[in-house]
């Protein structure tokens, strides 16, 4: 069988679309690709003041539910927490690398970077916790793909001469943009990297670094889709994105401040860390907790305890404040 599997039109959504497509081919069964456009993407302008969550995600769920595609490949991050109830994640393959990078001029790290280096993000997350670290660094607000945000870094084109132009937008005016390892490895840009940031450092957004593959909850998949999904969705990377969506959902609730979290899975324990910050990175709450979680195969209930880790250490954050905290701008790029 055929199936349409539907996209971002990204250097970076393709690609992992295709890789997701790739994995899953079989003697019987194969994938095209859809393009879908998002509003995430023929917006101009800052994310901060786009608004909302899943600026990203809604025209490509609008064409699962309309059966335009048979499937469709996200960044989880880009997920909002709440899960509509047409569509159904199916499959969360093998998680990517899910820290930040700092993608910097002549080699510099966060330690390195000169008083005042100008730093490129557009994340709350990202700008929160950097200025917790170095107040002194000057944040500038910048989008666009990849390759666009990559480009703003001094001395880049000069070491990646055959990268797209990226028309209209200055290109190496900063001392470092920032953003996830995943998407720069994925597209095999990893030289650019000069520092994988560690989470004790930075939190990544929840799902950082995990694709969702998702389905229409009302038509079930025919048996060989049904085959490829089940055998793709990695336990590991299941049991940390259901903790670390728990606790956005549990938060977005109570709070709107920016927030990271991390959840590892290892040697039968779920491990959830994760941060809530003011903007301007005066003050962070930071909690964790662990839950002992054996499993040979995912449950109903090895799902639930995942979820009420989320909740456990969302609860606490918002029992020590997270909700006191000064709002960020309306989300949709964490
Ligand atoms: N918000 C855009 C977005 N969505 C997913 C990724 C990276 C890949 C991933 O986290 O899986 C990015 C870019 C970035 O934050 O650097």
């Amino acid at each position: 069988m055929a199936y349409r599997i539907g996209t971002r039109g990204s250097a970076l959504a393709t690609t992992q679309t295709q890789w997701v497509a790739d994995a899953m081919t079989t003697a019987d069964t194969e994938f095209e690709q859809v393009i879908i456009k998002t509003k995430g993407d023929v917006t101009t302008g800052s994310l901060a003041n786009l608004g909302g969550t899943g600026v990203f995600a809604t025209a490509l769920r609008q064409a699962v539910i309309d059966g335009e595609v048979d499937l469709a490949v996200h960044s989880l991050k880009d997920l909002p927490a709440k899960q509509p109830e047409q569509l159904r994640i199916a499959a969360i393959p093998e998680r990517a690398d899910y820290r930040d990078a700092l993608c910097a001029a002549e080699g510099m790290t966060l330690e390195t970077l000169p008083k005042g280096a100008k730093i490129g993000t557009g994340s709350p997350r990202r700008i929160a916790q950097l200025l917790a670290l170095r107040p002194d660094l000057e944040i500038v607000d910048i989008r666009g793909n990849v390759h666009t945000r990559l480009a703003r870094v001094k001395g880049y084109e000069h070491h990646h001469d055959n990268a797209p132009s990226a028309a209209g937008s200055p290109k190496g005016d900063l001392d470092a943009v920032v953003l996830a390892c995943a998407g720069i490895d994925r597209l095999g840009l990893d030289w650019a990297i000069t520092q994988r940031i560690d989470p004790e450092l930075m939190l990544p957004a929840p799902g950082q670094g995990a694709l969702a593959v998702e389905v229409s909850a009302d038509k079930a998949p025919d048996a060989s889709l049904a085959a490829a999904l089940a055998h793709h969705d990695q336990p590991a990377a299941r049991l940390e994105a259901t903790a670390e969506r728990a606790l956005l959902a549990t938060l977005e609730a109570g709070c709107a401040s920016p927030i990271g979290a991390l959840a590892t899975y290892t040697d039968g324990r779920l491990r959830l860390d994760a941060v809530v910050a003011a903007m301007d990175g005066t003050k962070t709450i930071r909690r964790e907790a662990t839950t002992a979680l054996p499993v040979e195969a995912i449950t109903d209930a090895t799902l639930a305890a995942a979820y009420q880790l989320g909740v456990k250490v969302a609860t606490m954050m918002i029992d020590d404040g997270a909700d006191l905290l000064p709002p960020g701008p309306a989300r949709g790029n964490r």
